[in-house]
């Protein structure tokens, strides 16, 4: 079999604007040492990633590669990837053609970086190089090691690992699709969309960090009216118990149906994630995803719910004619906190009071973590803006008005056609 061909994409203005640099430096000088052919596409604008993925469907249709993979270095950050990602899944959806098997090499190119330092964590060991690339790769900084991992595992002969990927569509109130969108790190509304939205307004005005801050206050005792189906797969939606510390039967649902659990709002948080536990490296979201591994070729997302009213603090702020929003903002900063503790909000139980949160106790969980194929999210008050919200690794969307989102994970859903062999792999 010919050697493998790598599609190197530069983003220019990624991050800091280094990939330009770096990729010269030191990944197409390393490639070529290997005699390995690369092929640089460089980024000219907003959403060109998508071109060159569409451009590479186009080629790959011509000339498949020798053995079904695509190998792709994406020399910037996680809205690289995504667009790249969606611009691949948009062209074989529009031409007709299989997916195919496509393998990404991650570089930590970008700002936040997440789908690579999920991977390769600033302060884990860089992989080891091995003997026979040592001399290639040369003598290099540990900054410019550890940058290196993911093409170091590649060039290795390492095999990738799935990289999954979930589909929303925002459907309209007469049922048709007006847009599907892939992501491939996290997907959300109510509070964590609703962030940053508003932070994105705020960009002009206040264009530090101070912006988070001030979207989060605004935020944070937001009730967001909505009603949540999850999709089972192939085992059910499964939910997390923190006095067991693992997957169960549903517990705290209003109802199930066929598989599908109903949960009724108001939410106050909802984040799906199938890559990334964490969204900060010290603010670990979705735990479950390393604490609980999943199966090979398991097509699952991991979903963190807050739904206010399960408070008893909240619930009697109203019951003594309030709206609760002050009782839940309290709550939602001790409960995030936990977040920030190595994910120990998902152990959290209420204090049957009402008073702090108690770690695995008997009282019900605060955090409802479930682990399931897809969800629906349905607004329930047009008039509501921010409940309309949906993020979608980092990029927004409206949901319209008497819509709805539908998401699944790509290949849970038989209409997918998706095979053990065709999506997206990740050397991490
Ligand atoms: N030549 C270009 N000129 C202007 N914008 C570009 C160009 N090439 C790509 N872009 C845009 O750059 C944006 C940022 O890229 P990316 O998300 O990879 O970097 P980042 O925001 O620094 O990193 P991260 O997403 O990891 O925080 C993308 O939204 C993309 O559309």
């Amino acid at each position: 079999m010919p050697a493998p061909r790598y599609h190197v994409i530069v983003n220019p203005i990624a991050g800091t604007g280094s990939a330009p640099k770096f990729i010269n430096d030191h990944v197409c000088s390393l490639l070529e040492r290997l005699g390995l052919a690369a092929d640089v596409h460089v980024t000219e604008g907003v959403k060109d990633a998508g071109r060159i993925g569409r451009d590479i469907v186009l080629e790959r249709r011509e000339t498949p590669p020798a053995d079904g993979v695509t190998r792709v270095i994406v020399g910037g950050g996680d809205g690289t990837a995504h667009e790249f990602i969606e611009g691949v899944l948009e062209a074989t959806r529009e031409l007709g053609v299989p997916l195919g098997r496509w393998a990404l090499v991650t570089l930590p190119l970008g700002t936040a970086n997440a789908l690579h330092s999920t991977h390769f964590p600033p302060d884990a060991a860089a992989t080891p190089i091995p003997p026979a690339l040592a001399a290639e790769v040369g003598d290099v900084s540990p900054e410019v090691h550890q940058a290196l991992s993911s093409l170091v595992l590649a060039l290795a002969g390492a095999e990738p690992r799935p990289l999954p990927i979930t589909l929303t569509s925002l459907v309209r109130a007469d049922g048709t699709v007006a847009e599907t969108i892939p992501d491939h790190i996290v997907l959300s509304t109510a509070l964590h969309a609703a962030i940053l939205s508003d932070s994105d307004a705020l960009r002009a005005e206040h264009p530090g960090l101070e912006r988070y801050k001030l979207a989060a206050a605004a935020n944070i005792s937001v009730f967001f009216p909505a009603d949540v189906e999850l999709v089972p797969d192939s085992r059910g939606v499964r939910q997390y118990d923190p006095r067991t510390r693992a997957w169960v039967a549903p517990y705290s649902a209003d109802s199930e149906q066929d598989g599908k659990v109903r949960l009724t709002g108001p939410f106050t948080y909802f984040l799906s994630t199938t890559t990334t536990p964490r969204l900060e490296p010290t603010f670990v979201i979705a735990p479950t995803l390393t604490a609980l591994p999943r199966d090979e070729g398991e097509r699952t997302t991991d979903i963190v719910i807050l739904r206010p009213l399960r408070d008893p603090a909240v619930r009697k702020a109203i019951s003594e004619g309030g709206d609760g929003g002050a009782a839940w903002a309290a709550r939602a900063k001790e409960v995030l906190g936990g977040a920030y503790q190595a994910g120990k909000h998902v152990q959290f139980t209420y204090a049957p009071d009402g008073g702090a949160v108690e770690v695995a106790g008997a009282g019900d969980v605060v955090v409802e973590t479930f682990r399931c194929a897809g969800f629906t999210w349905r607004p329930t008050d047009d008039a509501h803006a921010k409940s309309h919200i949906v993020c979608a690794d980092g990029s927004l969307y409206d949901i319209p008005a008497g819509g709805e989102a539908r998401a699944h994970v790509l290949g849970s859903d038989p209409a997918d056609q998706a095979s053990s062999d065709s999506g997206f792999w990740v050397w991490g």
